[in-house]
């Protein structure tokens, strides 16, 4: 419940919500809906404390209301998890729910349909067993006591302003499912360091062991280093455990990603990291998720990955083509756009630019480099001002 109340001298209460005041619940005639004044982080209500039990109340109405995940709707629909997700086009199913009739024998779940489910499924099993480990109770108090959030997408604005050139988010990853081992030598301090050094405004740290060789110690060795940049935490958010977690070592964002995320999960974990000071990173591959994505309250940063989910091929013309069909909306939403994926040379840069992109996310082309902070200048044919 992200609701509290506190008492005063006077015998009035004030609950406090992450919620916004906005939302209205229908209520029972006999309910008192109590007043509530708009804060920045919700409503704050002060009430006498013959309405205080009423107040309390409507504050956990609305978290109720608003803090539900897909895996809620699932039980109070009796619609599968995955039945969800394919109304909403989603093609990456999940394995550990419970079996439903309609989806057969669970003998043809059995083998991922690529590599993208195969990360989820693993994922689902490592998620309970972090949780199990640390329930979520433990992971928001250490979250409560982390170093401040870092306002993400102000440095990636500031970087671009700097460089004319769109911002780099530079990429610690030691190796991927579609390249294999990127470096053998990877210290993950010192690659964060040299891209700071070299114009990075932010970092982008894997966090995923299994498929990427990453780790939440990378995440937070890097946080403890001293350096600056605000930080992505690169991980396949499926639970808001793990965007606690994130925070807790350390993160400034979280990547969301469309393919695999129903869309009340987003708005959750929108809130959620709404809620703990970070930013989130929606990420598309097509028209059908950038549409999704773009009906739902609280986007401010969009990532067009370039690289295909079945075939790993990466094309820059994707995020030209998305910002073609749908510039005009995410303007008018005042969104920022990421490119992500396959970006090489100083073209690749000044394309997803002219397509209109405010940053760009880059891995492979300066990690494969003796010196990967020194290859931002070849990547964007000119030196970025720190
Ligand atoms: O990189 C992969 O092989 C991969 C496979 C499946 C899901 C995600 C994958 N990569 C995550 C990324 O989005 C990239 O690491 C990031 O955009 C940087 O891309 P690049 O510059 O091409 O390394």
């Amino acid at each position: 419940m992200e609701s509290s109340m506190s008492m005063s001298a006077a015998a009035s209460v004030v609950v406090r919500t992450c919620v916004p005041a906005a939302v209205m619940l229908p209520l029972s005639p006999s309910f008192t809906r109590p007043a509530l004044r708009t804060t920045g982080r919700g409503f704050r209500c002060r009430c006498s404390s013959a309405t205080k039990d009423s107040a309390v109340v409507y504050s956990r109405l609305l978290d109720d209301a608003l803090f539900r995940s897909a895996e809620v709707i699932q039980w109070e629909s009796g619609k599968s998890m995955n039945a969800i997700a394919t109304a909403q086009g989603i093609q990456i199913r999940r394995r550990c729910r419970p079996r439903y009739p309609s989806e057969g024998t669970g003998a043809e779940r059995a083998v991922p349909r690529n590599i993208l489910e195969q990360i989820i499924w693993d994922k689902e099993v490592e998620v309970a067993q972090r949780k199990a480990r640390t329930p979520l109770c433990e992971v928001k108090a250490s979250a409560a006591l982390a170093p401040p959030p870092r306002d993400f997408v102000g440095a990636l604005r500031a970087a671009c302003r700097r460089n004319a050139v769109p911002a780099l988010v530079a990429e610690v990853k030691k190796a991927s499912p579609s390249k294999g081992l990127l470096r053998d030598h990877f210290d993950p301090v010192e690659i964060a360091r040299t891209y700071e050094k070299n114009g990075a405004a932010c970092l982008s740290i894997l966090t995923d062991e299994k498929h990427f060789q990453g780790s939440f110690e990378n995440l937070e060795a890097v946080r403890s280093s001293g350096i600056n940049c605000p930080l992505l935490c690169k991980e396949f958010v499926i639970d808001a455990w793990q965007i606690y977690y994130a925070r807790s070592k350390g993160a400034d964002a979280v990547l969301l990603i469309a393919a695999v995320l129903p869309d009340i999960d987003i708005t959750y974990f929108l809130r959620v990291c709404k809620s703990l000071g970070m930013a989130a990173l929606v990420e598309v591959h097509d028209e059908r998720e950038l549409d999704r994505v773009l009906k739902i309250d609280g986007v401010e940063l969009i990532g067009i990955n370039n690289r295909s989910l079945g075939t790993f091929e990466v094309d820059t013309a994707n995020t030209n083509m998305l910002l073609e069909k749908r510039g005009d909306i995410i303007n008018e939403k005042r969104i920022q756009v990421v490119s992500e994926s396959g970006l090489f040379t100083p073209d690749d840069v000044a394309y997803v630019q002219k397509a209109g992109v405010f940053a760009v996310l880059v891995g492979e082309s300066l990690l494969t480099q003796e010196d990967p902070g020194r290859a931002i200048a070849g990547l964007f044919g000119k030196e970025l001002l720190p």
